[in-house]
């Protein structure tokens, strides 16, 4: 991975701003098409006529395609846009609806509401969504918006189960050195007892600009 896969866009940040709004509405949409794909009880003609409503959507939407994933893409502006991210991205829809609120320096925590399509033990939140998530803010607090960082390791302790339902993470630099950052996070269900422990090392890439004041990285962290 280098730099250069970060993509610089000429589309304007109001253009930006307007199709990721109307995308976003139908990302709602297919999370809500998936939740009742896994609960619903129909009987079978009828879901095999919804299936054929949904294929033909799906040609509907493959008229005009990107070549490959959404990838990473910023404007001249400063607009960066992260379509495609598997926990954050606006137009995905089996990232779960969430957004992460940096609170202050080496900080951030999210909010987030799982349902059936995050579960792993029977009413529990699947062990590998929890890392999910937990990684995403993990990595957006030592990137704090300011630099590029990646995963180098991810250390979990799942204390207990994590009910489906209303979930809150939360994430806090505990060190840094050189271009390492160590961050503590946890995972907590509606009584706010943490249910899964985390640490991470997060690495500043060799390959990364390391003038901090370059806003480049900002663009990326923004996603
Ligand atoms: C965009 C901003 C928003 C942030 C949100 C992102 C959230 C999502 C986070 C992810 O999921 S990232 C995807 C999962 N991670 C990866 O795919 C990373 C794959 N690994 C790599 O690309 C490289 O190995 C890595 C960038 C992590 C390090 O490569 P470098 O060439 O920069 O490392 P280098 O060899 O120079 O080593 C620097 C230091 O880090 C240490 N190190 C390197 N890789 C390590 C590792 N994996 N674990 C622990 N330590 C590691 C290495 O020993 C050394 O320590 P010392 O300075 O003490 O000698």
């Amino acid at each position: 991975m280098t730099m250069e896969m970060f993509i610089l866009d000429e589309t304007s940040t109001g253009e930006v701003d307007r199709r990721e709004k109307v995308v976003a509405a139908l990302t709602d949409s297919v999370r809500d098409l998936v939740d009742a794909t896994i609960r619903s009880t129909v009987d079978d003609d009828e879901i095999l006529a919804v299936r054929e409503e949904v294929d033909a959507l799906v040609s509907r939407l493959r008229a005009a395609q990107l070549a490959g994933p959404a990838g990473v893409r910023y404007n001249a502006e400063g607009r960066s846009w992260n379509w495609g991210n598997a926990v954050v991205g606006q137009h995905n829809a089996l990232a779960p609806p969430l957004e992460i609120v940096h609170d202050g320096p080496g900080s951030a925590r999210a909010d987030v509401v799982l349902g059936a399509a995050y579960e792993g033990p029977p009413g529990m939140v699947h062990g590998g969504v929890a890392a999910l998530l937990l990684d995403q803010i993990m990595g957006e607090t030592a990137s704090g918006f300011k630099r590029l960082t990646m995963t180098g390791t991810l250390s979990l302790r799942y204390r207990r189960g994590t009910p489906l339902g209303p979930v809150r993470i939360e994430g806090r630099i505990a060190s840094e050195s050189g271009r390492k950052i160590t961050v503590q996070a946890h995972l907590a269900g509606p009584d706010g007892e943490p249910t899964v422990e985390a640490t991470g090392l997060f690495i500043i890439p060799s390959w990364a600009p390391v003038d901090e004041s370059d806003r480049t990285w900002a663009r990326f962290a923004e996603g």
